[in-house]
């Protein structure tokens, strides 16, 4: 009976907002209205990563553990072990220099330890301790490295179930320098779904690239860059929910509330009503 209740209670309508925050409970969604979610300039979101350090004593290692969780547990809800069909749950992280590729190698574990079989492209490592323990970490719990990348994209395509981007994040300034260009239009052509972290790599932080990768999902961390509105791939999350209070209401984030204790939540773009014949909205 309980059960027959909260089924029609999540089938009735809700509000259509700027964008939607959809939970799912068995097959039904439900959404509710979040306002006005701020996306982030390329500034903006430096500065606000400075301050989770500065002002509120967070270290990196803390931030990238929980951005890379969130990470995984997204891909995770979105292309479960059970749907894949290649080598057993196989799947390529690739890795850049900076803290993206940090949360890349993060998610990797993360998923190695849901039972995906992840391999890793990592190829250019910062001198720093923290990437070398995040790398040694994914090394230790056999995970093969790539010591070259694949030139032909259907290599990858036959090989993994899917790619997770970890190149670049918000402080990419493009155009993409040429030790990385050949990986990026490699990862073009590859048909295999790609799941960004925080930014499509490549992209313009604020503007997107339309010539540039089209990832099928997108993980934002903290909150959306300017170019997530140009995302239109099929699953959008927010990750990273460590955005103390007074910092989401000084930079007015409008953060969604995340459901219950979860990690992550599902963002989503209204149709226009005219083109939106779920019934959802009736
Ligand atoms: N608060 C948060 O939200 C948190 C955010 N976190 C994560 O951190 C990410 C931001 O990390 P980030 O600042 O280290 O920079 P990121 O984007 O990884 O790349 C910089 C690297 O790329 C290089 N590079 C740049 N342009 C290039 C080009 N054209 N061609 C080639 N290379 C180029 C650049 O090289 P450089 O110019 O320094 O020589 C440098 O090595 C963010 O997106 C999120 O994922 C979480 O970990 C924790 C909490
Ligand atoms: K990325």
């Amino acid at each position: 009976m309980n059960r027959i209740l909260l089924r029609a209670a999540f089938c009735t309508k809700v509000i259509t907002g700027h964008l939607l925050v959809t939970r799912h409970l068995s097959t039904h969604k439900m959404a509710v209205e979040i306002g006005k979610l701020k996306f982030l300039g390329q500034e903006e979101a430096q500065k606000i990563d400075e301050e989770l350090f500065t002002e509120y004593a967070f270290s990196i290692d803390q931030l990238m553990e929980l951005a890379g969780y969130s990470s995984a547990v997204a891909i995770a809800k979105c292309y479960p072990l059970e749907n894949m069909k290649k080598d057993n749950g196989a799947l390529l992280v690739c890795c850049g220099p900076g803290n993206n590729g940090g949360d890349g190698l993060v998610c990797a574990r993360h998923l190695k330890l849901f039972g995906y079989k992840p391999t890793v492209f990592y190829p250019k490592v910062p001198n720093k301790p923290l990437f070398q323990n995040l790398r040694l970490q994914c090394e230790r719990m056999d995970m093969p490295f790539l010591s070259f990348f694949p030139s032909e994209a259907h290599l990858i395509t036959d090989s993994y179930n899917l790619v997770v981007d970890a190149l670049f994040g918000f402080s990419f300034k493009g155009p993409v320098r040429p030790e990385f260009a050949p990986i990026l239009e490699t990862l073009k052509k590859v048909e295999a779904p790609i799941c960004s972290i925080d930014v499509p790599s490549g992209w313009d932080v604020e503007n997107g690239d339309p010539d540039g990768l089209k990832p099928e999902m997108l993980i934002s961390l903290t909150a959306p860059k300017l170019c997530a509105k140009l995302f239109d791939g099929k699953y959008h999350y927010l990750g990273g929910r460590f955005v103390p209070r007074s910092l989401e209401q000084k930079y007015e984030l409008n953060l969604p509330p995340y459901p219950s204790t979860d990690c992550i939540v599902e963002l989503k773009q209204p149709k226009p009503a005219h083109l939106d014949n779920s019934g959802e909205n009736n």
